[in-house]
């Protein structure tokens, strides 16, 4: 007996394409975003695989690349529950921020303290910023607890109780649950699915828009370490990238 968990990274949004911190600020998809989630949706259904249910972000970018994916497989239709435990990490005062604007406030050697850290936050967010989210009614019932800044070890930390609480028991209940989240969100799931350490995950990268598939124990361990991508050409050339972009 095994659960199949489908990780999906939304696609490119506006703030990728312009090389932004985004976090919690709330912008949709580019056009190649757009397609991009319209493309996982197909690689589902040359899977045969189908999802009894739905897990997103409160972000759009996550939120629309669900829908374009469960509509391109026919799967409009399924339950979805959100949470903002699945959002993006918060990047605090970088937020709204370039590599360029970041490397010239706060100097290279913070900047590849913060970009290798597992447990160093960026300064945090001013409430008064344009890019807070302090007074956005989805978070009302945080209050006060809303994070200004998160580091990686935050991220797992906050989006694990969702994991235990609402992803497994509807893996266990339904047997194949979608998850579409962000790049770190997803990466700290990873991290505790495949016993990544604090040192390793710096350099993991998930691709946006092509599924990932686990195959997990009925101890939620996976069958195979590192899941298996669904277009895996595509996803190495995407890995690739983004580890050239980063030199
Ligand atoms: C908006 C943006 C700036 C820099 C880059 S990068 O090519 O330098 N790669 C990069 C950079 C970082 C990061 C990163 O993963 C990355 O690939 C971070 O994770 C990070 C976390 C907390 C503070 C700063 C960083 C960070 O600068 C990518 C995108």
């Amino acid at each position: 007996m095994t659960y199949t968990l489908i990780l999906l990274r939304h696609g490119q949004s506006e703030w990728n394409e312009k090389n932004l911190f985004t976090g919690w600020y709330d912008v949709s998809l580019t056009e190649k975003g757009r397609a991009e989630a319209t493309r996982g949706g197909q690689l589902l259904t040359e899977a045969g695989l189908v999802p009894a249910v739905l897990h997103t972000s409160l972000l759009k970018r996550a939120i629309i690349t669900a829908n374009l994916a469960l509509e391109s497989a026919d799967l409009s239709w399924i339950p979805v529950k959100r949470n903002w435990r699945l959002n993006e990490r918060h990047y605090g005062a970088l937020q709204g921020k370039d590599k360029a604007a970041t490397l010239a406030e706060y100097g290279e050697e913070q900047f590849m303290e913060w970009r290798r850290s597992y447990d160093t936050p960026p300064p945090a967010l001013n409430d008064d910023s344009e890019f807070s989210q302090i007074n956005d009614p989805r978070y009302a019932d945080l209050g006060d607890a809303a994070p200004r800044t998160e580091c990686l070890k935050d991220v797992l930390d906050r989006m694990l109780p969702y994991w235990e609480n609402e992803i497994k028991p509807d893996l266990v209940a339904s047997k194949t649950v979608l998850v579409t989240a962000h790049g770190n969100s997803l990466r700290a799931l990873v991290k505790h699915l495949d016993g990544i350490s604090d040192e390793d995950i710096a350099s993991l990268n998930i691709p946006t828009g092509i599924p990932l598939v686990y195959e997990l124990n009925e101890d939620f361990t996976p069958v195979t370490r590192g899941g298996q991508y669904l277009d895996a050409d595509a996803a190495a050339d995407a890995i690739k990238a983004v580890a050239n972009q980063g030199r």
